[in-house]
Order: C-alpha cells, then sequence, then structure tokens
C-alpha cells in the first residue's frame, strides 16, 4: 500500500490517589517558614509578604545541554529533587533526575522529602487513573552537571494540571523548595496558578530550545537513540537500524504533538522554526474520539491497527482505473481522504476501525508531506520525526518512512527518536542548569 500526499513535489487522574505517597512518612509542613533559614537558602518575600526559603545556588559548575563536563570545580546543585517538566496541548511530560549521590548541603528534612518523593515515583509505574511512567525509557548512570543519577520519564494528560498543582500543594511536594523548570505553552498559562497555589516560580523555558537541547543531549547520552526503518513495509524483512544524527547536520525536526512544529537544525546552536500546522495529534485523537467512540488515544491506534483506510479514502485507482503514470502516481496512493464517504452505502458500511485507520493516513500523509516540502525548501535530506504521536504508533513511522524514501526516490530518510516526546522536558531541565553555568537567574551565594 502506498499512501501518501498526491504529487511528489511539493484523572491526573495522576497522584489523585497519593495516599500512598506519604504513607508511614512524616512530611515536614514546609509552607510554613522555618524558624531559621537553612544553610544553602534565602528568605524571599511570598507576594502574601510571609517569607519563604528559597534556593541560593553556591557554584557555577561547567553545565550544559551534553550533561555537563565532570570538572573539577564543584558542579551546581540546586535542592533535590530535580524536574524538568514540558506542559503540552495534550500530556504533561516529567522528567525527574534521581542523582546517585546526597550532597551534604542538603537540608536534612529537604533529603528525608526528596526520598519519599523519590520513593513514591519510582516503586510506582502509575499514578492514579492517568499517571504513567514509561519506566522502559529510564537512562541509568547519565551525567547532569556533574552529577551522576537515573532519568525517569513520566506522562499525564494535561488536562490533569490542576489536580497536579492541587496535589502538589497538599501532599508535600511543593513543600521542597526547589525551582520548578517549566516549558511548553502550559509553562506560560499555568504560571500565574502555580505562583498563587504553591508559590513556587517556574523556571520558564522556550519549548523550541529545550526540544533541541533535550536531543541533543538524548543523542549524546542514550547510544541507540535515533533509527530509521529498513523496509518498512514488508513485517518479514522491516528493522530497525540505529543511526546517530549527532553530525548530521543539517536536519529537519518534525515535531508531532497536538499540533506539529517544524525545524530546520543546522548545528546546536544554530536552529529556527520553519513551518507548522494545526492538523497534528490531538486531530488524529479528536476525530477518532468523534467518529469511532474511542475515547483513548491507544484504543484509537488499536483500532487503526485493525482497519483498511481503503473503504473510506478514494485512492488514484479508484479514479483512473490503474495508475497516473504521467505523474507517477501508483494507483493505491491516496486521492481524496475520507473521498468514499460522500456515498451513504460506503458510509453505512464503514466501520470503526476503518474510519480511525483513513484519520490516522489523512494525518500522517499531511505530516509527511509537509515535511518532504519543508526538507527540499530547505535543501536537507534528513527528517526527524518526533512526539508523542509516534508513541505506539509504528503504523505512522512505516507509512512516514516508505512515503518520504519513495517520494524522494530514495534521497531522503526518516529518523525517529526513541524518547519520543520527552525531549522539551529533559532540555528545559538542562536549559536551567546551564544558565546557572551563565549565572542567569540564579541567586549568588
Ligand atoms: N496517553 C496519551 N494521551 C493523549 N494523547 C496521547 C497519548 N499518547 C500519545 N498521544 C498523542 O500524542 C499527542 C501529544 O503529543 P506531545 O505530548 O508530544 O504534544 P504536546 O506537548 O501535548 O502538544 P503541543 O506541543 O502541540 O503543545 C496527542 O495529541 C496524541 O496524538
Ligand atoms: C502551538 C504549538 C507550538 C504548541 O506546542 C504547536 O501545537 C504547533 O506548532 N501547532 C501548529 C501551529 C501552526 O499552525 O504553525
Amino acid at each position: 500500500m502506498l499512501s501518501w500526499f498526491s504529487h511528489p513535489y511539493p484523572s491526573l487522574g495522576v497522584f489523585d490517589d497519593m495516599q500512598d505517597f506519604e504513607e508511614g512518612v512524616d512530611v515536614p509542613d514546609r509552607s510554613k517558614p522555618a524558624s531559621a533559614p537553612k544553610p544553602g537558602h534565602v528568605l524571599a518575600a511570598s507576594p502574601a509578604g510571609d517569607h519563604v526559603p528559597r534556593p541560593r545556588y553556591t557554584s557555577r559548575s561547567a553545565a550544559g545541554s551534553d550533561g555537563g563536563s565532570l570538572s573539577s570545580e564543584a558542579p551546581f546543585h540546586p535542592p533535590m529533587p530535580w524536574f524538568g517538566m514540558d506542559i503540552g496541548g495534550s500530556l504533561v511530560k516529567l522528567v525527574y533526575f534521581e542523582p546517585e549521590e546526597v550532597l551534604p548541603q542538603d537540608a536534612e528534612q529537604d533529603v528525608e522529602l526528596s526520598r519519599t518523593i523519590h520513593k513514591y515515583l519510582t516503586s510506582n509505574k502509575t499514578y492514579g487513573d492517568t499517571g504513567i511512567r514509561d519506566a522502559h525509557l529510564e537512562m541509568r548512570r547519565v551525567p547532569i552537571n556533574g552529577h551522576f543519577g537515573t532519568l525517569h520519564f513520566i506522562r499525564f494528560p494535561s488536562s490533569a494540571m490542576e489536580k497536579f498543582i492541587f496535589l502538589a500543594k497538599t501532599k508535600g511536594l511543593s513543600a521542597l523548595s526547589s525551582t520548578i523548570c517549566a516549558t511548553g505553552g502550559g509553562a506560560f498559562a499555568y504560571e500565574k496558578l502555580i505562583k498563587q497555589s504553591v508559590n513556587l516560580d517556574l523556571h520558564k523555558s522556550d519549548e523550541i530550545d529545550s526540544l533541541v537541547s533535550g536531543i541533543h543531549y538524548l543523542e549524546l547520552n542514550h547510544p541507540e537513540e535515533s533509527y530509521f526503518f529498513e523496509n518498512p513495509l514488508d513485517d518479514s524483512k522491516c528493522r530497525k537500524v540505529p543511526l546517530s544524527i549527532r553530525d548530521l547536520y543539517p536536519y529537519i525536526v518534525v515535531n508531532v504533538g497536538s499540533g506539529v512544529s517544524v525545524l530546520l537544525v543546522e548545528s546546536r546552536t544554530k536552529y529556527q522554526r520553519v513551518w507548522g500546522t494545526s492538523i497534528g495529534g490531538a486531530t488524529f485523537l479528536g476525530l477518532c474520539c468523534l467518529l469511532t467512540g474511542a475515547k483513548t488515544f491507544d484504543e484509537a491506534i488499536a483500532l487503526a491497527a485493525k482497519g483498511d483506510h481503503r473503504h473510506v479514502d478514494k485512492l488514484v485507482r479508484d479514479i483512473y482505473g490503474g495508475d497516473y503514470g504521467r505523474f507517477q502516481l501508483p494507483g493505491d496512493t491516496v486521492a481524496a481522504s475520507f473521498g468514499h464517504m460522500l456515498d451513504p452505502e460506503r458510509r453505512k458500511n464503514a466501520k470503526p476501525e476503518d474510519l480511525a485507520r483513513a484519520v490516522l493516513v489523512t494525518v500522517t500523509n499531511n505530516i509527511g508531506s509537509m515535511a518532504m516540502m519543508c526538507a527540499m525548501n530547505a535543501k536537507v535530506d534528513k527528517v526527524v520525526f518526533l512526539g508523542n504521536f509516534l508513541r505506539i504508533n509504528d503504523l505512522s513511522m512505516k507509512q512516514l518512512s516508505h512515503a518520504m524514501d519513495f517520494w524522494s526516490k530514495g534521497k531522503f530518510k526518516a529518523v525517529f527518536l526513541e524518547h519520543e516526546g520527552y525531549f522539551g522536558a529533559v532540555g528545559c531541565l538542562l536549559e536551567y542548569m546551564s544558565l546557572a553555568k551563565a549565572g542567569t537567574g540564579v541567586v549568588d551565594a
């Protein structure tokens, strides 16, 4: 089956049952001012005029999106735990760095609370109804700012963000004085609420900067992060082949989240957003909910996997009776997405799985078509696809791989990354660390 664009050019759920979070542990109430400031903290005025402990950073070490060199300088060490949060239109991605060592400057109660949070996060794979830890993506012994530790990857729906803030407040997470690094549109949308509810300042990073930073870091620290598909449409021969993009600049990045952003990345520090489209992951899910009764992304993908889009889409062969030879359009190319649905009989017979597959093919084709045009325009032959739309979605990845190869006559390659939707969250944590290095946005000793 060849189906791409029709011409060769162009209840947080999460933490909502956090009882186990505190089970048997006495969490200090640090929303009240401590009798005396702890070493390593200064008193910062809250809007209400009372004082709460805030971190005071004591060193500036080598930092950066490579995870920081292990220099002889004392590493930058904000109070634990270290989180990076990407608050997107559909999902919140939370990256948690668990350092291997506890440094002496962490006050005892911080260490205790950090341990409690750590235990809660790492001994569960689900949180409440909708929070999930992607344990298969966990990375051990990776460096951040001169510290080694484990990176954990957690996600929950953005619709649960207010619940998360509320529970963070009532259950002790917010009592820690660490800064929360955040990116994505929600870092701006929720800033005020987080300040009002939990009295935490967000350290905001731009989502594109964070994304590029995160790609660079994970590519550097995870040996087989990036790969392509060989023989994508032949199940018996299809295989994932590792392909490092570390020195493969320039490349196009297509971030398929709720909507789609396209970046041209020319080097570690030179990149720009070149295009975007509103037809993305949320379009797929929204239309599937509307047309098929699916309620979750996983359900929608499972339905699509069983369906046949040809019952829904009008193909070139439905119009030409075969290929459109003059312009090298094979007969099984989609000529008109959902084109059969004008026919009442076909409409009556269209099964939910066929509709789900047709939505997936439509959205994927559109993304592929746009990616191809952006690559051609920039004269770049590698296109890196990421974002959570690709999570458990081999169908789209293989369709993109095949189509990219076919329409470019083997010149363009579609590349994918294992950590799909987590690059922004990793990147914003690193951005924060490197600001400390640059001496921006941190309180000096
Ligand atoms: N468990 C899930 N719940 C909801 N959507 C999911 C889930 N898993 C994968 N997805 C898909 O991932 C998309 C969101 O991807 P991602 O998290 O990368 O973007 P986002 O940051 O929320 O969006 P944006 O960057 O546009 O603000 C959804 O629109 C959906 O297609
Ligand atoms: C709005 C963002 C950047 C939020 O991540 C993303 O959803 C997007 O790129 N949407 C497409 C917007 C456009 O049409 O360019």
